[in-house]
């Protein structure tokens, strides 16, 4: 499992919500195909210094075709739903869920849900966005057409 670190929190704002172009691009060109996406902007807690909008994350996953989550590492708030919503796109990229079922939590996108087009919903091209620290993409160990990838291409990316 290979883990990755970037991005930055509900309090300062990053490159992945501020401009137009750079969070499509770069999380598109490290994305696989096959890789479920949730957008999780973390220190939800923190209700001074706030320098993300809502809107703001849920318009950068409308883009992406992903859902969006505000979180706290500290409290726990929509931690497990954020989490679960990815795996649950891992099991439908695998077959093992029915895609279109009912989400894992509330996420604050308007594409709730799991039927995003190009987004968890199909649970075949997403990947991962956090805001604490961004964006965290899981892959599913499957390669584009259902095929098996090695076991060692399996990874976890938290961008
Ligand atoms: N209040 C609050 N603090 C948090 C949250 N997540 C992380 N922190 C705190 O932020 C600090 C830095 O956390 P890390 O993410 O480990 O480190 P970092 O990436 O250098 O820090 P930031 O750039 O501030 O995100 C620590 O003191 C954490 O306790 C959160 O959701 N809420």
């Amino acid at each position: 499992m290979e883990v990755k670190e970037d991005a930055a929190s509900l309090t300062l704002s990053s490159p992945y919500t501020t401009s137009p172009t750079t969070p499509s691009s770069s999380i598109s060109t490290m994305r696989p195909p096959a890789l479920p996406v949730v957008i999780i902007g973390n220190k939800r807690d923190i209700q001074h210094g706030r320098e993300v909008m809502p809107e703001e994350g849920q318009r950068l996953a409308q883009r992406l075709g992903c859902e969006f989550y505000e979180a706290s590492a500290k409290t726990g708030y929509n931690v497990d739903q954020a989490f679960k919503t990815v795996v649950r796109g891992i099991r439908v990229a695998k077959g093992l869920t029915p895609a279109g079922g009912s989400g894992a939590g509330t996420p604050m996108s308007p594409n709730s849900g799991m039927s995003t087009p190009g987004g968890i919903g199909n649970g075949m091209n997403g990947s991962a966005a956090m805001g604490n620290h961004g964006a965290g993409a899981v892959g599913n160990g499957y390669a584009a057409g259902g095929k098996k990838r090695e076991k060692r291409h399996k990874r976890c990316t938290i961008l």
